[in-house]
């Protein structure tokens, strides 16, 4: 980790970077077992206020990256440096299926070490901004595919990150939340937050300030 401001107080240029991440994994079974590169030498940086989409196709390497991006997986070579909070919102939910969304907040909320009113005063927020607050006691065993995802984005969003790092967040969104979606995303760019959308496709380039490309392991801006 680096510090959050820059020598003097000035803010800093840029509030997430890898350099040079490398990643392989590997396949089948001795004595067929071979390695599988995925990521050959992605740099990529993320300045405040920054919306940056990325984009690649199917198994091009983009979760692999954003799970090394938040420290979930390590890279074989590279670096990468964070200032401030870092909110994560994976491809695949992770939450327990027995607990509400109420308490999912609460639970979230100590990790985060939130004062419990600070916590209770973003959970509204959150709620009222992805429109899901009649689910508040409703266990998450018994939401719908779309208010999951709402949930595990609200958790990510919790904190107030300075960089808030995404993975396919609206593929189970209708309409409505997709632009409720984009509304909260332009307001954390005027608040000087950071996101990292990760998606197979864009189809609204000029909600971005920047795509990279994720190709044959190197990020190449669109
Ligand atoms: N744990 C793992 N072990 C072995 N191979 C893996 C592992 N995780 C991912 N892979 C492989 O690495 C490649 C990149 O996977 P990754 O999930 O990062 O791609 P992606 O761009 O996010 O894909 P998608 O768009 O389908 O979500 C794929 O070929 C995948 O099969």
């Amino acid at each position: 980790m680096v510090p959050s401001t820059a020598a003097g107080g000035s803010p800093p240029a840029e509030v997430l970077r890898a350099s040079g991440v490398e990643k392989s994994y590997r396949r089948g079974t001795w004595p067929a077992r071979r390695r599988h590169q995925v990521l050959r030498g992605v740099d990529l940086t993320l300045a405040p206020g920054e919306v940056v989409g990325l984009v690649g196709e199917n198994g091009s390497g983009k979760s692999t990256l954003m799970k090394i991006l938040v420290g979930a997986l390590p890279a074989d070579a590279g670096t990468v440096t964070h200032t401030g909070r870092t909110g994560h919102c994976p491809q695949e939910p992770v939450l327990y299926e027995r607990l509400t969304c109420d308490e999912h907040f609460e639970l979230f909320g100590r990790a985060y070490r939130l004062p419990a009113d600070a916590e209770r005063r973003s959970r509204r927020e959150i709620y009222a901004s992805l429109g899901f607050e009649r689910y508040a006691a409703t266990r998450a065993d018994r939401l719908s595919g779309g208010t999951l995802s709402k949930l595990n984005l609200g958790l990510a969003l919790l904190a107030d990150p300075d960089v808030l790092l995404l993975d396919e967040p609206y593929a189970g969104f209708d309409f409505d939340t997709y632009l409720r979606f984009w509304d909260l995303v332009r307001e954390r760019r005027t608040a000087g937050r950071s996101v990292l959308i990760i998606s197979h496709f864009v189809t609204d380039e000029e909600r971005f300030d920047r795509i990279v490309d994720l190709c044959e392991g190197l990020a190449v801006p669109r």
